[in-house]
């Protein structure tokens, strides 16, 4: 069987670019319409391996993303940052005034807000990716729509784009995970980061004797997050990355904080995307 990544989105969408930097330009695909769609070509099988936005720069945090990896049992066998250009395409010749309706990923309508509060006369439409709607502007050929993308999507669907680089911040960028089904072992070589999830008694001083020992440990907490435990109203886990050099001194610590937690849960032991 050809072994194919899982991909939110089709190609030319920034899934799909971080599949190729990963992987390999030439690296086949299983192309998915949601997020959940990437898991259960994973746990179907289809796929050996999945990409998942994780958090934007501007935007924030995926939210329901961790929910899908916890509940899934899926592993986090690396990461991968990009920076995001969005770019405003529609058919040839179309001018910012002939669009009616701009359409893309809800992720990537946020990250231009402030463009669009300039172009009140726009609605803005929330689909499944940025590449699907270049894709189809082209297919059925649809005056006055136009899709918010890359570049990459421009040129695969033949788009012109009208304006270029429109996100907010002109450094937005968004991290992406690599993702396995859990049975999938094999230890991952430089490792230097961990995804822990925690869930903590509610006490004073819970997520403070969590962080202390981090601290004691000289470990880089890179991020906390905290997600609601969707069956225990106002009780949340907390998901927190961490930056360590020696990966037995980390067994130590995980093993520390077993004892303080209700719940601890290793997430994945890779390599930090961040240079
Ligand atoms: O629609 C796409 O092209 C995607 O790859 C999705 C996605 C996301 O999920 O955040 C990826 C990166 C950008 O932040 C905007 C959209």
């Amino acid at each position: 069987m050809e072994e194919k990544i899982a991909i939110q989105g089709i190609k030319g969408s920034f899934h799909h670019q971080v599949a190729r930097e990963y992987f390999g330009r030439e690296v086949p695909v299983d192309e998915c319409q949601s997020f959940r769609e990437v898991v259960d070509s994973l746990l179907a099988s289809r796929s050996i391996s999945a990409v998942m936005a994780i958090e934007n720069s501007t935007a924030g945090t995926i939210l329901p993303n961790y929910a899908l990896i916890d509940e899934n049992n899926l592993q986090i066998k690396g990461e991968h940052y990009i920076p995001i250009f969005m770019n405003l395409m529609a058919l040839p010749g179309q001018k910012i005034t002939d669009i009616k309706k701009v359409y893309s990923h809800p992720m990537a309508l946020l990250q231009c807000r402030s463009f669009f509060n300039d172009y009140p006369h726009l609605e803005l439409v929330e689909d499944t990716d940025t590449a699907m709607v270049a894709k189809r502007i082209r297919q059925q050929n649809l005056p006055g729509v136009a899709a918010l993308a890359s570049k990459a999507a421009a040129r695969i669907y033949d788009l012109e784009i009208i304006k270029e680089g429109i996100q907010t911040m002109k450094s937005n960028s968004t991290r992406f995970l690599v993702l396995s089904s859990k049975n999938a072992t094999s230890v991952v070589a430089g490792a230097n980061k961990a995804s822990l999830k925690l869930v903590l008694e509610n006490r004073k001083g819970s997520l403070v004797s969590v962080l202390n020992i981090l601290r004691d440990f000289d470990l880089d907490m890179t991020k906390i997050q905290s997600v609601p435990v969707v069956n225990v109203p106002w009780k949340y886990a907390f998901f927190i990355d961490i930056l360590f050099q020696d990966e037995e001194e980390l067994r130590k610590v995980i093993g520390i904080l077993s004892e303080l937690t209700e719940e601890l849960k290793v997430l994945g032991i890779y390599k930090n995307g961040l240079l």
